[in-house]
């Protein structure tokens, strides 16, 4: 049995060569860059409006119009000291504008222009090179690229970009009592459901699940579907059969293939008959077959493996500190993650904590951290991942 810190050090420090790929713009979200992104040109590349209004050439109250520059126009017009010029937001600013009077503030007569107030110098023009220069790092690698990142990455002109690969991920449930949803169940039976959660939470994080395997608690027939799977993927995450029941074939049948145990069982509550193995550049989780741990397992130690493999340069859901709304005890024989609600008003340790059970995870957002034996008082700080 190891511990929870040493759980994550293994699965953090393996040794994983992340291949890189170039990807159309509009088709990376969520992946991690593989190299850094520079900025090829001043952001912005000219001194440009921020408002629509008047181009203002010196400091006074009054100026005569002189003409128009829309967005996009690439005439350059000299100023004189007391002369303005229309201008719109985003056009270029004539190169000896002191400022920009937002049209609001200002009353046109005839060619001559009046201001509310007096113009600051500066005021209301976005300067070269303000946000970026040219050769500046923009994005470094192993930053994921979120929704603004993509715009940022299209408003220094790049169509493609370089970004690691994510893992071919393979799922295998086993359990001779498990029906899939949609089919009529005998006594004794339950319906196949971690299935669905941990493919939900794969693509929660941008990772797919691209075959998914039933299998029965049978030695050859598990062996079999590993084999299979393991022919072509990179990361197997299997569900049940990996306690020490009789019908729990999957460690043996991991050994069988090859599979080489990093660790096996962790100090934890819950998910403690947790597996993780590799063989070669292949990684292999079995999470235990309880609703509630393996989907616990999946994000404290296999989203930080997957996003490791994927390049990413943090690892894991943050760890963020919240008060607690009430008093807690940890009352469970292991230190326990605990499925929890944040609200504005603080953190919930919700009812029905049991590793069979999903409800009270499907209400929740957040998966609280107690130590053996901590005690809380209403407003104590409790550490939470923020899961949903
Ligand atoms: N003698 C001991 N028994 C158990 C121990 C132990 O230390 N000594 N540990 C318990 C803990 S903790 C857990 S967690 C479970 C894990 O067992 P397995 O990983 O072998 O899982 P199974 O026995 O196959 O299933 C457990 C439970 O979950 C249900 N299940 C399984 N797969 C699914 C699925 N795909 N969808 C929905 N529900 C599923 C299954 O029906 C069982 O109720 O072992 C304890 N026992
Ligand atoms: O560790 Mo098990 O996951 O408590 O139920």
């Amino acid at each position: 049995m190891v511990s929870i810190e040493e759980a994550l050090n293994s699965i953090k420090s393996q040794d994983i060569t992340s291949k890189g790929e170039t990807k159309p713009l509009q088709e990376v979200l969520g992946f991690a860059l593989s190299e850094d992104i520079m900025a090829p040109f001043d952001m912005p590349a000219f001194d440009n409006s921020a408002m629509d209004g008047y181009a203002l050439c010196g400091l006074h109250l009054e100026y005569k119009i002189v003409g128009e520059i829309a967005a996009g126009d690439v005439k350059e017009v000299p100023l004189q000291d007391g002369e303005a010029i229309r201008i719109f937001t985003g056009a270029k600013v004539p190169k000896n504008a002191s400022s920009v009077m937002m049209q609001e503030k200002t009353k046109v007569e005839g060619d001559t222009l009046f201001l509310d107030e007096m113009p600051k110098a500066g005021q209301s023009i976005r300067k070269k090179g303000a946000e970026l220069q040219k050769g500046q790092l923009v994005l470094q690698k192993g930053h994921v690229l979120n929704p603004s990142s993509l715009g940022l990455i299209g408003s220094l002109g790049l169509e493609t970009v370089r970004v690691f690969s994510k893992p071919r991920i393979h799922m295998i449930t086993t359990g001779n009592e498990l029906v899939k949803p949609g089919h009529p169940k005998q006594e004794g039976q339950i319906y196949e459901s971690n299935s669905y959660a941990i493919a939900g939470a794969l693509e929660q994080f941008g990772f797919l699940c691209s075959q998914q395997q039933q299998v029965k608690d049978d030695f050859e027939e598990t062996k079999k579907s590993i084999q299979k799977s393991m022919e072509t993927c990179d990361v197997l995450i299997l569900s049940g059969g990996i306690s020490v029941g009789d019908y729990d074939f999957v460690k043996q049948a991991l050994e069988k293939n090859g599979v080489q145990e990093l660790f096996y069982k962790v100090f934890q509550k819950p998910g403690k008959p947790l597996y993780f193995g590799k063989r070669g550049n292949q990684f292999v989780f079995a999470l235990p077959g309880n609703p509630a741990s393996s989907l616990t397992c999946f994000y404290i130690y296999v989203l930080p493996l997957l996003q490791k493999w994927s390049g990413h340069k943090d690892l894991g859901l943050p760890w963020y500190e919240f008060p607690l709304q009430h008093d807690y005890e940890n009352r469970f024989d292991r230190p326990s993650f605990l499925k929890a609600r944040l609200t504005p008003d603080g953190v919930e340790i919700l009812d029905g904590q049991g590793s069979s059970m999903i409800q009270s995870m499907a209400l929740g957002n957040a998966l609280a951290f107690v130590e053996l034996g901590q005690q809380f008082k209403k407003g104590d700080l409790i550490k939470c991942k923020l899961i949903s």
